[in-house]
């Protein structure tokens, strides 16, 4: 008797992947197929049409239908036995939005087993190419969303987020406002029937497998400046600033964890699955990411990456104008919070290059010749414009806030990594996340693998660093998902579920006297930063 599987999708920017894991969490299959290479009819780069006003990014629907017809091909072809698999979840690029054409749920509901999907669905779309995250073209529409509901503080404090230019509710609204005849093709039926016509990337993926309209979840619809993630509803002031009728079209939003039914008779017939294959909702890649790294409650992930990326566990949130506050994926009374800060590796090398010959052990050799707190000076390193805060440009200060032009190399490098520490942890703090006894980093990226680096990071936060392997968190995050919506109606938690992953690897632990030391850093890093936020009024400091 063959066990049983749980399958975990990721309908990412670049590539869709699957990966499959038995009972024991061991990972039985893996498989992707990349966009560009595998399917170059839709001529995409990285996944995705950049328009020649550089501010509109969009990607071919029919791609990602096709993309997943290739893929269960090559898994049939492979031998993969679906009649086994429990459960599947999976999760997509977050703010995407998907168009269905009046009529298209009797075509997927219906769709022939002897046709690849995208056949069937080939005119299933009033936009066949989605808007995406990468598009920053609705600037007016988040002024008009802000204005509309009393400002960016105030949507912040419904949404949390203020308005931004690739949530899915601007971009609603710039085709409401653009194309009114493409918005009146999407489908509209009664509220309440499930049924839908607006769909995320995630809830669009559901679909497919469902063979009917999904809904959108609780956690990937936190990503839209439509969702009141306080009482998990629709705002009606958000949604009428945006266009008309939207709640019909976006039907009733569901807890991340729900199991929205069987899987669709389609894929039974086409490829083996079991009738009693169960589809669980569907979330953003982010929020599937922190299900993988199976984030708890104090936990932080800090993702070191080109830009670094925070995934934050947090009960009482305090939205603010920057980063992002998502309901939980994992635990319907919490949040989870999203920060980031563009200045992330391209400035350590910069900083690598200049001060230490390029090399990273010269880099850390440095970071071990200084003291913890760098006899009080204080770095701010924006090459780019940052966006936590706004902010640019490189600003130094004495143990006296004193502006100085220049430190030794070594103090430079103690700054700037300083800095970018204790910058995640004054703008974690200010969206409501707080350190707690049983509180872990858990750090992923290139940095990860620098102790020396690792170790200031414990010290600015006072907490444990341990190292995850984040490759593949989402598809991971998507099956371990799958197989908590069987168990979720019986309150166990994910952590219960998943016991059995392998355990993040512990890297390095506080030095003494870190809390200490870093208190009144923190307080000065604060104050000094109001000092050199971006005031495009002000003369450059
Ligand atoms: O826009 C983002 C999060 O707000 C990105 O991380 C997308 O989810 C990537 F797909």
């Amino acid at each position: 008797m063959a066990a049983p599987s749980f399958l975990g999708w990721d309908f990412s920017t670049q590539q869709l992947k699957v990966i499959a894991i038995d009972e024991h969490l061991r990972v039985i299959y893996e498989d992707n197929v990349n966009f560009d290479k595998d399917l170059p009819e839709f001529k995409t780069q990285g996944g995705a049409h950049v328009h020649g006003d550089r501010l509109t990014v969009t990607s071919p629907v029919l791609m990602w239908v096709k993309a997943l017809d290739m893929i269960l091909e090559k898994m049939k072809s492979s031998g993969f036995n679906f009649s086994q698999v429990r459960a599947l979840s999976g999760a997509g690029q977050q703010h995407g939005s998907v168009y269905w054409k009046k009529g298209s749920i009797q075509i997927l509901k219906n769709a022939s087993p002897k046709l690849p999907l995208h056949q069937a669905l080939k005119a299933c779309f009033a936009i066949s190419d989605s808007p995406i995250w990468m598009d920053s073209s609705t600037a007016s529409q988040c002024s008009a969303l802000e204005n509309a509901v009393g400002g960016a503080q105030r949507l912040a404090n419904i949404t949390g987020s203020r308005a931004y230019e690739r949530f899915t509710g601007n971009q609603i609204a710039k085709i409401y406002n653009q194309n009114p005849e493409v918005y009146a093709q999407t489908e509209l039926v009664p509220v309440g029937a499930l049924q839908k016509r607006i769909s995320l990337v995630s809830s669009f993926a559901a679909s497919l497998f469902l063979g009917a309209y999904a809904p959108i979840d609780y956690s990937d619809g936190s990503g839209m400046n439509l969702l009141q993630i306080w009482d998990k509803s629709w705002s009606a002031s958000c949604l009428d600033a945006c266009a008309p009728e939207l709640v019909e079209k976006l039907g009733n939003p569901v807890p991340s964890h729900s199991v929205l039914g069987s899987i669709s008779p389609y894929y039974i017939q086409r490829y083996g699955f079991s009738p009693d294959c169960k589809i669980v909702a569907f979330t953003g890649d982010n929020p599937a990411s922190l299900a993988g790294m199976r984030l708890e409650e104090g936990d932080i992930a800090i993702s070191l990456g080109t830009s670094d990326t925070l995934f934050l566990w947090i009960r009482e949130p305090t939205p603010a104008l920057e980063g992002h506050i998502l309901c939980n994926p994992v635990d319907s009374q919490t949040y989870m919070a999203l920060l980031c800060f563009k200045n992330g590796s391209l400035m350590r090398e910069r900083i690598r290059n200049e001060c230490a010959s390029g090399s990273w052990d010269e880099f850390s050799k440095a970071l071990s010749s200084t003291v913890a707190g760098n006899n009080g000076n204080l770095g701010f390193y924006f090459d780019v414009m940052e966006i936590t805060p706004e902010a640019v440009g490189v600003h130094r200060f004495n143990s006296d806030n004193q502006k100085v032009l220049n430190f030794p190399k070594e103090v430079e490098i103690r700054a700037l990594i300083e800095g970018q520490f204790m910058a995640k942890r004054i703008h974690a703090e200010k969206l409501g996340y707080k350190v707690m006894p049983q509180t872990r980093i858990l750090a992923t990226g290139g940095a990860s693998h620098n102790k020396k680096i690792l170790q200031v990071l414990s010290d600015v936060f006072n907490a444990p660093v341990y190292t995850i392997d984040t490759a593949n968190s989402a598809c991971l995050g998507s099956a371990y998902r799958a197989i908590h919506g069987l168990v979720a109606e019986t309150n166990v938690p994910l952590a219960d579920v998943v016991k059995l992953a392998p355990e993040p690897r512990l890297a390095v632990t506080p030095t003494a006297g870190a809390e200490e030391l870093y208190h009144p850093l923190l307080k000065r890093y604060a104050e000094l930063e109001q000092k050199v936020i971006y005031n495009p009024t002000s003369s450059c400091l």
